[in-house]
């Protein structure tokens, strides 16, 4: 079998007396969607935080395709293929639609955002602009200024803007988050489509949504990952009911 594209092993994060990352296992495959799910302040969105750089693991180590990155900026893991998406959206309001997405190229291309002058010349960055948003469905709201998108669209040109840097590995934190069942369900159509392209690891709520998305989901309770499985294996998972729904409930 290939190496994984992620493989992250025994990371730790503390805050304080709190574990918030206890000794995690987790490895993300090429081409896989492997869910992360657990309960509110189970430490998803530090682990995220950690494998992009953005937070220092006490221990523990994180590869990236067989390289170890532990230890290197946030930047160097990007141009190693690593993106994210926010749980609450990280867009420019006042630009365009179609620009948010080319300063991401721009940027992606080793411009820095100071040139951003020269944007809207730059027939290229459009055009690979408009190739993003034809992939994320927003080809016909390019023009739109970010400020008037919904919240639907919104998490999809983040999306876009997460794919301008052409990552091979996606960190998705919520991108259902705060969408109704139309958007959801546009916004499942929409990962499905993408994953031959890139790997990913989806954080998510929506258990709809991982069961229709996931290879592999793993479960995360007070910052420990309690099992790792197929949708089948974590459905009917006893231990995972109790953890993460408590006792009666239904993973349904
Ligand atoms: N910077 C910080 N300083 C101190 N404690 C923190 C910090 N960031 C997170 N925590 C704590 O770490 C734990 C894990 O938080 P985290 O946000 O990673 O959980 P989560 O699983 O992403 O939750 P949610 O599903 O609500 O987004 C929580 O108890 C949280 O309060």
């Amino acid at each position: 079998m290939s190496q994984p594209i992620l493989n992250v092993r025994g990371l730790v994060k503390r805050f304080g007396g709190l574990l918030a990352t206890d000794h995690v296992d987790i490895t993300v495959n090429p081409g896989e969607i492997h869910a992360l799910i657990g309960p509110n302040g189970a430490g998803k969105t530090t682990l995220i935080s950690q494998l992009m750089g953005e937070l220092k693991p006490n221990e523990g180590t994180i590869e990236i395709d067989g390289r170890t990155v532990d230890g290197m900026p946030t930047a160097r893991r990007v141009s190693l293929g690593l993106a994210r998406t926010f749980q609450i959206t990280c867009l420019l309001p006042d630009y365009t639609v179609r620009d948010n997405v080319a300063i991401a190229v721009q940027i992606r291309q080793g411009h820095s955002f100071r040139f951003w002058g020269d944007v809207r010349r730059e027939n290229a960055l459009a055009e690979e602009a408009s190739t993003y948003l034809g992939t994320v469905g927003l080809d016909g709201r390019a023009d739109e200024l970010v400020a008037n998108l919904s919240h639907g669209e919104q998490k999809q040109l983040e999306l876009a803007v997460a794919l301008a840097t052409k990552p091979r590995l996606l960190l998705l934190d919520e991108p259902m988050a705060g969408l109704g069942h139309v958007e959801s369900q546009q916004m499942i159509e929409i990962l499905s489509g993408l994953r031959s392209q890139v790997s990913m690891l989806l954080v998510e709520h929506d258990m709809e949504a991982v069961f229709a998305l996931a290879d592999r989901i793993s479960v995360l309770v007070y910052g420990r990952v309690i099992a790792t499985g197929t949708v089948d294996e974590i459905r009917d998972n006893p231990e995972v009911r109790t953890a993460y729904l408590g006792e009666g409930d239904e993973l349904c």
